[in-house]
C-alpha cells in the first residue's frame, strides 16, 4: 500500500491528511498557528498595527510540517517509505518578503519590528488604495487583462500588496529579493527549490499562461519603481500543478519524520485543491469551500466575462479547463463576530448549561424560524465584498430590529445574508453564460451547521453535495501529490485521474425545499436591492463612515 500526506493552511491551522491511493483518509491532524492571524501588534516588538491589516507568522507554516506530519503517521502507523509524496495548498493572497536565500525578511533581528516585513495574509485589506489606483489606471490603458479579473484587482492579491509595500516602507522593498506566495515559499522549505506554482500566479499575481504579466508599461505607469517587478522580485519559473517542485530535503524529512527524497508537489490554493477534493473535474459543478470565508470555484470550456469574479485562468483548477473563482471574503468570521461580540450573556449561560457550543445553541433556536418570519435582512460584507463588487471598504448592514428582536434571529439573518451574497455570485455567473446546475460544499461549514447548508439549497434553489472529507482542501493537495510521485511511484498520470479515484462526497444531499425557495425568493430580491443601493454608489454611507473614522484619529502612529 501507498500512501500521499496533504496539508491544507488555513486562516488559523494548518491541517494535515495521511490518505491511501483510493482517497480513505486513514489519519488526520490540526496545529493551531502558534501566532494565529497578527491583526493589532507585532510579536514580540508589540509594535501597534493600522486597521485593516492581517499579517502571519512564517515560523508557524515549519512547526506545521515539524507536528503534523509526524503526528499523522504516528496516529496511522504507515511507515514512512511508504509515503510517495506530500502536497500543500495555501490561503491566498498569503505572501512575504524573503531575502537571497529565501529567508523571510521578518526574521531579520533589525526588520522584525516593521509590519512591511511579515507575512500578509490574504485578508490584509490595508492596501485598498492601491487596488484603486491599479484598477483606474489599468481601466485607462485598456488593458485586456482587466475583464479576466471581473473588471477589478483585489487590494487582497500581490500587486496591490507589492506596491504597499514600496509606498510605504521602500527600504523594505529595496531590501526584498523575490516577493513569494507562502505556498511556494513553504515548498521551498521543504525541497531548496523557489518554484512558482500557476494557480497563484493566475488568480493573485495577474499572470497569464499565454501571456505572461501585465507589460512594463503597466507597472511603470503605476509607479516607475515598479517597471521591473515581474522580472526581478516576482521572477522565477511558474510551472502547472501537480509539477513535481522537488525532493525533501535532508534536513527536513529529518524533521517530519518522513524520508528524503519524497516527492513535493508544487503549491496550490486552499479552494482551488478542494475541487479534485471532491471528485469535480468538470464544468456545471460549482465547489464553496466554506469556512471562515467562502471561495467559489467552477470549471468552464470558454473565457467569459463575469462581473466581479476574482478570475478565470485557464488550467488554474484543473488542467484543461478554464478555472472559475469567486467569493465571499466572510462567512464563517461573521458568525464568529457575532458569538464573540454581539450575543447577550444569557444566551451564553444557556448554552453552557445545556453543554453545547454558542453556535449550535443560536443554530438550533434559530431553525424554528421559517424563512422571513423573522422580519430581518442584512447585506453580509462585515469584511468587504469580494464577488461582485470587488470592495473592502464596504461594511455589514441589517435592517428589520424591533425591540423584539432575539439573537437567534440575528443569527439565523447572518446566515441567510451569506446565502444571499453566494446567490449574487451564482447570478453572475449564470447570466455571463457559465453554467451553474449543482452545489458542492466542503470546509468546515457544512460540517457544523446542517440549518446553513439547507438554507444555501433554499436560497440558490440547487441541490448541494457535502465532502466526504472534514479536510477536503487537504485531500486534493494530497491527490496533487500523488501526480506529482507519479505513475511509475504508485501515484497518478494526471489529476483527472486521481479524483476520479481520491475524490469523494456523502451520501446526504440538501434539496432545496419548494415552501423555502419561494419566500427566499421574494427575500433575495429585497437583498438585490440592498446591495445595489449601498454597493453600486446610490448611498455610499458606509465609505464615508469609514473615512470618518480614519480621520477622527484612530490612526496612531505606528512604526511601519
Ligand atoms: N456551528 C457553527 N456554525 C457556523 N459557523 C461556525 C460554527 N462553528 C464554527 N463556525 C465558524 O467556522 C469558521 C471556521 O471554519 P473552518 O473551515 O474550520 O476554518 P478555515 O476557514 O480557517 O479553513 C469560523 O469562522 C467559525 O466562526
Ligand atoms: O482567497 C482565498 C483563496 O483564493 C483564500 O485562501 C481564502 O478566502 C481563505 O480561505 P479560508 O477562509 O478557508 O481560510
Amino acid at each position: 500500500m501507498k500512501y500521499v500526506i496533504g496539508i491544507d493552511y488555513g486562516t488559523e491551522s494548518g491541517r494535515a491528511v495521511l490518505v491511501d491511493l483510493e482517497g480513505n483518509e486513514i489519519a488526520d491532524h490540526v496545529t493551531p498557528y502558534p501566532h494565529g492571524v497578527i491583526d493589532e501588534v507585532l510579536p514580540e516588538s508589540n509594535v501597534k498595527l493600522e486597521p485593516d491589516w492581517a499579517l502571519q507568522h512564517p515560523g508557524d507554516y515549519i512547526e506545521v510540517l515539524a507536528t503534523a506530519v509526524p503526528a499523522v503517521l504516528q496516529k496511522s502507523g504507515v511507515n514512512p517509505a511508504d509515503v510517495i509524496g506530500i502536497g500543500i495548498d495555501f490561503t491566498a493572497c498569503t505572501m512575504l518578503p524573503v531575502d537571497a536565500f529565501g529567508e523571510p525578511l521578518c526574521f531579520k533581528p533589525d526588520l522584525k519590528h516593521r509590519p512591511h516585513s511579515w507575512v500578509k495574509l490574504w485578508k490584509h485589506h490595508a492596501a485598498q488604495d492601491e487596488a484603486n489606483l491599479i484598477n483606474e489606471i489599468a481601466a485607462e490603458r485598456g488593458e485586456t487583462f482587466l475583464p479576466r479579473y471581473g473588471g477589478k484587482i483585489s487590494s487582497e492579491w500581490m500587486i496591490a500588496k507589492v506596491w504597499q509595500i514600496l509606498n510605504e516602507a521602500p527600504d523594505i522593498y529595496e531590501k526584498t529579493d523575490l516577493f513569494l506566495e507562502a505556498t511556494d515559499w513553504v515548498v521551498f522549505k521543504m525541497t531548496g527549490n523557489i518554484v512558482r506554482n500557476s494557480c497563484t500566479a493566475g488568480y493573485k499575481s495577474i499572470w497569464h499562461k499565454q501571456e505572461g504579466y501585465p507589460s512594463k508599461e503597466f507597472f511603470r505607469a503605476l509607479d516607475p519603481r515598479l517597471e521591473n517587478l515581474t522580472e526581478t522580485k516576482l521572477r522565477g519559473d511558474i510551472v502547472p500543478l501537480g509539477t513535481k517542485a522537488g525532493e525533501l530535503t535532508n534536513e527536513m524529512a529529518a524533521m517530519m519524520g518522513l524520508l528524503s527524497g519524497t516527492a513535493v508537489a508544487v503549491g496550490n490554493v486552499d479552494a482551488h485543491a478542494a475541487v479534485p477534493g471532491v471528485g469535480v473535474v468538470e464544468p456545471g459543478k460549482l465547489v464553496m469551500a466554506m469556512g471562515t470565508s467562502i471561495c467559489h470555484m467552477l470549471l468552464g470550456t470558454e473565457e467569459k466575462r463575469v462581473e466581479g469574479m476574482c478570475g478565470v485562468v485557464e488550467d488554474g483548477i484543473i488542467p484543461g479547463y478554464l478555472g472559475y473563482e469567486a467569493g465571499q471574503s466572510a462567512v464563517g468570521d461573521i458568525f464568529a463576530w457575532y458569538v464573540e461580540q454581539g450575543v447577550p450573556a444569557y444566551v451564553k449561560e444557556a448554552a453552557e448549561k445545556e453543554g453545547i457550543g454558542i453556535h449550535e445553541w443560536l443554530e438550533k433556536r434559530a431553525a424554528a424560524y421559517k424563512p422571513g418570519e423573522t422580519g430581518l435582512l442584512a447585506l453580509d460584507w462585515w469584511n468587504g465584498n469580494r464577488s461582485v463588487l470587488v470592495d473592502t471598504d464596504l461594511t455589514g448592514l441589517m435592517v428589520g430590529y424591533t425591540l423584539l428582536t432575539k439573537p437567534e434571529e440575528i443569527y439565523r439573518a447572518l446566515l441567510e445574508a451569506t446565502a444571499f451574497g453566494t446567490r449574487k455570485i451564482i447570478d453572475a455567473f449564470v447570466e455571463s453564460g457559465v453554467k451553474v446546475e449543482e452545489l458542492y460544499a466542503c470546509g468546515g461549514l457544512p460540517q457544523k451547521n446542517k440549518l446553513l447548508m439547507q438554507i444555501y439549497a433554499d436560497v440558490t434553489n440547487r441541490p448541494i453535495k457535502v465532502a466526504a472529507s472534514k479536510q477536503t482542501p487537504a485531500v486534493g493537495a494530497a491527490m496533487f501529490a500523488a501526480v506529482a510521485a507519479g505513475k511509475e511511484n504508485g501515484g497518478y498520470e494526471s489529476i483527472a485521474e486521481a479524483a476520479k479515484k481520491m475524490g469523494k462526497v456523502r451520501d446526504e444531499v440538501f434539496k432545496p425545499i419548494r415552501e423555502n425557495v419561494a419566500i427566499y425568493e421574494q427575500l433575495y430580491q429585497e437583498y438585490v436591492k440592498l446591495h445595489d443601493y449601498f454597493g453600486r454608489g446610490g448611498n455610499n454611507v458606509m465609505k464615508r463612515l469609514k473615512s470618518i473614522k480614519e480621520n477622527v484619529g484612530l490612526k496612531e502612529s505606528v512604526n511601519i
